[in-house]
């Protein structure tokens, strides 16, 4: 694999000494600037960058340098990003590590320690690329029914493997169907409390009138229909977990009373005279946008920092890198052998529209879609129409080869970008990392339509 620096740096005499430095072991790039650096992080994809945080057009400050910083992580979290700072410029240095750069240079330039700490950081970028790609070829953790090798989810379940054995309220937050349930079950079952209760409840689910005796549980004669005193959720809940799911779409008027409840640790049966004390756990978890809620009154803002104590962000599975095809085999194993068709695979048409696909309902959708493809599949293999996806018209088993599976993604990132721009070819071939007769080129050669679709109305 071909080891690629990118050297971002607005001295124009640093930058060919740096160059100098590097070019005949490594490809090297040079940007002045950030829209350039970002620009060739696209399109060149280094490994490893150093980044001056002195840039136009704050080259006496680090505003730009951290912008840059900022954007360079979020684009592509592998890159190994050295900041170089100036020699009294420690506090610079300390913040842009915490930020998540992998080390720091401090100018003048001495050639002997730079080729020192650009290789270190080339030998960690190989060493995380064979992590990632081992981790890649199996399920990566040992959390009951979650499977998951990809980084992103990894280090979900290692924040959840901390945070289980400790008492604190969690709020697990993600898209419909990424295993927020699931997670919260498995902080219940690493927990000290996992021999006692797990109590679930939707609170979407319930009419707004019924979830208050359904949480807090109601006293004999509380309302027409209460002949006897029965428990609430919370209160069967007692020794063990009780989870919260959809807080997001807790009526108004029952977060207040959730609120003393979580600060007092005792429940207000309905119709109830003393309070009663209970020891619970609680997870919550929530599809919906939180900060929009508090925002739009619909959300109370203390109750939001009670129930984040531990705040889980599951990411979608299109946002974890390998998992669907990792999840989806692992599905079909189990499936298939439920209905007795043990033998069936994907064909390759249905692995490359596995990780083409964007999955909104996430892992749920996916278990519907393989369960239908395993019953419908004719013979042993699962095409992409199977599993109700697009195969990208490409079929044919013998056909496919690493070229075509490089054109599939190729058409398809090429088809995101021009809707996420609205078909602005310039913008488009940015966020490709390409130039725009390139990306003329390419929409050319896979007959894609560059003109805008129609409004649906
Ligand atoms: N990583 C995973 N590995 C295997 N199965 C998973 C994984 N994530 C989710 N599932 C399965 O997907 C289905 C949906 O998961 P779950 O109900 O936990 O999602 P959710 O985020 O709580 O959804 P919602 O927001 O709609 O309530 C369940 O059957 C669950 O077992």
């Amino acid at each position: 694999m071909t080891k690629r620096l990118l050297i971002v740096e607005d001295d124009p005499g640093l930058q060919s000494q740096m160059r100098w430095c590097f070019s005949s072991d490594l490809e090297v790039d040079v940007a002045a600037d950030r829209a350039t650096a970002l620009a060739s992080l696209r399109r060149n994809e280094p490994q490893v960058v150093t980044l001056d945080l002195g840039l136009p057009p704050d080259p006496g400050g680090a505003s730009e340098g951290f912008a840059l910083l900022d954007d360079i992580l979020r684009l592509s979290p592998m890159v190994k990003v050295i900041v170089v700072t100036g020699r009294e410029d420690k506090e610079n240095a300390v913040k842009a590590i915490g930020m998540g750069a992998s080390d720091f240079y401090q100018k003048p330039l001495d050639p002997d320690i730079l080729t020192f700490v650009v290789n270190r950081a080339f030998r960690l970028a190989e060493l995380e690329r064979e992590n990632q790609e081992l981790a890649s070829r199996q399920n990566g953790t040992n959390i009951k029914g979650i499977i998951a090798a990809s980084p992103e989810m990894l280090s979900v379940c290692r924040t959840l493997e901390k945070v289980a054995p400790t008492d604190v309220t969690t709020l697990i937050t993600g898209e419909t169907g990424t295993g927020k349930e699931l997670l919260a079950r498995a902080l219940h079952d690493l927990s000290h409390r996992s021999n006692q209760p797990f109590a679930a409840i939707n609170c979407a689910a319930i009419p707004e009138n019924l979830l208050e005796s359904e949480l807090f549980g109601y006293e004999k004669g509380a309302f027409t229909g209460a002949t006897q005193s029965k428990k609430g959720k919370i209160e069967s809940a007692n020794g063990g977990t009780l989870f919260l799911d959809e807080i997001g779409d807790m009526p108004m008027s029952l977060q207040a009373k959730l609120l003393r409840f979580l600060q007092e640790r005792s429940v207000d049966r309905v119709g109830g005279i003393k309070p009663v004390e209970v020891d619970v756990r609680v997870v919550c978890a929530t599809h919906r946008d939180t900060r929009r809620l508090i925002d739009a009154g619909e959300f109370r803002e203390d109750l939001y920092y009670r129930i984040s104590e531990i705040t889980l962000d599951v990411p979608a599975l299109r946002e974890r890198r390998g998992d669907p095809l990792l999840v989806a085999r692992s599905l079909l194993q189990s499936l298939a052998r439920q209905m007795d068709r043990p033998a069936l695979s994907f064909s390759d048409d249905a692995v490359r529209a596995i990780n083409g696909y964007n999955w909104p309902g996430n892992v749920r959708e996916m278990i519907n879609k393989v369960k239908r493809a395993t019953i419908m599949a004719e013979g042993k293999r699962i095409t992409a129409a199977d599993l109700e996806l697009s195969g990208d018209g490409e079929t044919g088993e013998n056909q496919l080869n690493l070229r075509q599976v490089r054109e599939a993604a190729e058409r398809n990132a090429i088809t995101q970008a021009l809707k996420t721009t609205g078909f602005n070819m310039a913008q488009a071939s940015r966020l490709l990392g390409v130039t725009r007769p390139t990306l003329y080129n390419l929409t050319d050669k896979y007959r894609i339509d560059t003109s805008a679709e129609p409004v649906q109305v």
